[in-house]
């Protein structure tokens, strides 16, 4: 099948070199650096899938009109790198793979003739340089759209991409939107002290703030009405008393998600950005929690304060002093 990639970083580079090593024609639409090193050496995946180099056709945008299209940036850059490629796409199935809320919806109102679907992603990469992508996770994505049943297409979907990647069609993928955002409250942290998610568990103080980012994003999702599907290890019955715990039993809970998922070296998504002199995805993560707060007339002081951190971090260019975070708990 012929599968056109926008954006060729961490996950889009897995899913580029293993389509293309299953037999896919895939094209990849990148810019600057890592359309050059695409280009020059094509895309090279270590770690959990195997050692792969893979030659890909690449291109600023993409040259051919596929059959299936997957978005591969950070939540920022949706909206544009959509738009830029849209004569080419629109018409087709769309997966967008992103965390946050919104993918879908922007695809979606972007892309009138395609039917979008979101991918969530449980797999973990490193886009260490320009082509360069290292997994250190590989458990079974998600993929899906609003909040009713999977359907055929979606199934069709997952078992295609699962040429690459382990990915199943799930039911209510909004549910499943708010799990994956209650366990990103993991990326802040570590992204603005610039340790890995092991440092920040075995740190009480970080660890603390951590869990309260966690549980105020729980508290919004359930005045928002969110059945929260399984994920992770985490699940809607879980983290209803998640919600209701004191703060130094609730730190269990992302303490027991690090140590489930083998995160112990795992710095997100938000720190690599970060590392890499990038703006961040915070306004559509922990950003997330203070909208739809604000829609239910809440607060969300934590999550609020740490999404003003990370700025801080990508403004300053490097990581912020731990007691910078620790100043957050004054607000719990
Ligand atoms: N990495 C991970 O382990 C995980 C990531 N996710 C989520 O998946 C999504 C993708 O993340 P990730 O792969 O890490 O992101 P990366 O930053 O590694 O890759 C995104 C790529 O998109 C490119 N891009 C942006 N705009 C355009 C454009 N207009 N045309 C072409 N390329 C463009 C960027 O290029 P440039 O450098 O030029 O900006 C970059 O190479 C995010 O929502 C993230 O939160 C979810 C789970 C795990
Ligand atoms: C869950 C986690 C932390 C996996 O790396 C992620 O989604 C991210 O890095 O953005």
């Amino acid at each position: 099948m012929r599968i056109g990639i926008i954006g060729a970083g961490a996950l889009g580079g897995t899913f580029a070199a293993l389509l293309s090593q299953a037999g896919h024609e895939v094209e990849v639409a990148a810019r600057g650096t890592v359309r050059a090193a695409i280009q020059a050496r094509g895309i090279r995946l270590s770690g959990g899938f195997g050692d792969v180099i893979a030659e890909v056709a690449v291109a600023e945008r993409l040259t051919v009109r596929p059959e299936l299209v997957l978005v591969c940036t950070k939540a920022q850059d949706a909206e544009a790198a959509i738009a830029a490629n849209r004569e080419r796409i629109d018409g087709a199935p769309v997966v967008v793979v992103q965390n946050g809320l919104e993918g879908v919806d922007t695809a979606s109102r972007l892309l009138p003739r395609s039917r979008c679907f979101g991918l969530l992603s449980l797999i973990a990469a490193d886009h260490s340089e320009p082509g360069v992508v290292h997994v250190t996770a590989t458990a079974e994505s998600r993929l899906g759209r609003g909040d009713g049943s999977a359907g055929p297409e979606a199934v069709r979907l997952a078992a295609l991409l699962s040429d690459a990647v382990p990915v199943l069609a799930i039911d209510d993928f909004r549910g499943a939107q708010w799990t994956k955002l209650v366990v990103n409250m993991v990326n802040a942290v570590p992204a603005i002290v610039g340790s890995t998610l092991g440092d920040v568990v075995a740190d009480s103080g970080l660890l603390a703030v951590l869990t309260a980012s966690m549980r105020e994003c729980v508290r919004i999702g359930i005045a928002r009405g969110v059945r929260f599907v399984a994920l992770n290890g985490l699940d809607d019955a879980s983290l209803r008393d998640f919600a209701s715990l004191p703060l130094a039993e609730a730190t269990a809970v992302p303490s027991a998600l690090v140590s489930r998922m083998s995160w112990e070296q795992n710095r997100g998504s938000t720190q690599q950005s970060l590392r890499r002199g990038q703006p961040t995805e915070i306004d559509y993560l922990n950003g997330a929690v203070v909208r739809e707060a604000s829609i239910a007339a809440l607060a969300a002081p934590v999550n609020a304060a740490l999404t003003a951190l990370v700025h801080e971090v990508e403004a300053a260019g490097r990581p912020l002093p731990r007691a910078r975070v620790l100043d957050v708990l004054a607000l719990v």
